[in-house]
């Protein structure tokens, strides 16, 4: 009886820290880059930088997180999506959280430098300050273009992905991130304009709430359209070919419709589909750049 409680215990004790790294947004920055590394070489990547790589890359970015929930604790206490994170009920200290970060971003960091390569430490790391300081603590809370340029670090990933296979950031991997930097403000926006009220309560200068819904609605709507000609430029500078092509037309269809209605015929339920659509838009699209990759007609 007295170990069954003790296991559930470090169980759900471990399962908080997981949520400190918010686990799915995790999940596709580290699938991003993923797709990074196998499309930096014409075959298979050596299967030791793919898996240390990812390793390393997943360790610091739920590092990132881990900083974010740190430094916004009494934020997300007061908005509803987030009031349930550890850090914000309290169920984790701060001495625990600041370990914690430590702990897995000197880990990432390590196994990055020594059996990954320097490059891909450095640019990780750099990403790392940009999202848990540059855009956590400075732009977050001054200025409602804080999505728009912290939205940089969140792009990155590709970029890491193909450094820790080529040693190298060539201008394909730049394109890559460049399709994540302008996919970023429709995304969060998307979300921004359903959550208006949470956002309202928490006090940061999000566009809904100092700009008003329809400068915002108008804005996911210009985005979407510079995101639907960025994502040609991979074809355009035939690094992808007729596969990738053919998926990022049609993607971007049903991106550019939800983006009309939100601008033309809002309500928080198309808000919400948009931004759920959001995330399945950039798995597909990443994974249309990988297949591609491979498969070329
Ligand atoms: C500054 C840039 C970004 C902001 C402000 C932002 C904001 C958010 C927010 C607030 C959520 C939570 C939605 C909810 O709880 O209902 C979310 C979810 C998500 N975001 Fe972003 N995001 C950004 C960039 C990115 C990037 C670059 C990626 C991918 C590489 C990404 C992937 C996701 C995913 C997968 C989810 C769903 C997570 C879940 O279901 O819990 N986001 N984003
Ligand atoms: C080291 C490394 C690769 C870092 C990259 C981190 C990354 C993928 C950042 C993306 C930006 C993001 C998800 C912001 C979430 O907004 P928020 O934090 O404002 O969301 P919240 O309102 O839910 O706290």
């Amino acid at each position: 009886m007295t170990t069954h409680t003790a296991t559930s215990k470090s169980a759900s004790r471990a399962s908080e820290f997981w949520a400190l790294t918010k686990p799915r947004v995790t999940l596709m920055a580290v699938f991003c880059a993923v797709i990074g590394m196998f499309l930096a070489v014409d075959g298979i990547p050596d299967w030791r930088i793919l898996v240390f790589g990812t390793v390393g890359i997943w360790l610091l970015t739920g590092a990132a997180f881990a900083v974010n929930c740190l430094a916004e604790r009494e934020i997300d206490a007061r908005m509803a999506r987030t009031a349930r994170r550890p850090m914000a009920l309290g169920s984790i200290t701060v001495t625990q959280t600041v370990i914690f970060a430590l702990v897995i971003g000197g880990a990432g960091m390590w196994i990055l430098h020594t059996l990954v390569n320097p490059l891909t430490m450095w640019l990780t790391f750099v990403t790392f300050l940009g999202y848990a300081i540059i855009y956590t603590m400075i732009l977050k809370p001054s200025t409602p273009q804080n999505i728009v340029i912290g939205g940089l670090s969140g792009a990155m990933p590709p970029a890491l992905g193909w450094a820790a296979v080529a040693n190298e950031v060539p201008m394909q991997a730049w394109l890559l991130v460049m399709i994540i930097f302008v996919w970023t403000p429709p995304h969060f926006w998307a979300l921004a304009l359903y959550r208006r009220d949470d956002y309202a309560k928490s006090g940061l200068p999000m566009l809904p709430v100092t700009h008003g819904m329809q400068f915002t609605q108008f804005h996911v709507w210009l985005y979407s359209i510079a995101l639907a000609a960025t994502t040609l430029l991979p074809w355009i500078v035939r690094m992808s070919g007729l596969i990738y092509l053919v998926s990022a037309i049609i993607l971007n269809a049903v991106f550019l419709n939800h983006a009309w209605k939100i601008y033309r015929h809002y309500t928080d339920l198309i808000a919400r589909k948009a931004f759920t659509w959001s995330i399945i838009y950039l798995t597909l699209l990443f994974i249309a750049l990988l297949v591609d990759h491979y498969i070329k007609l």
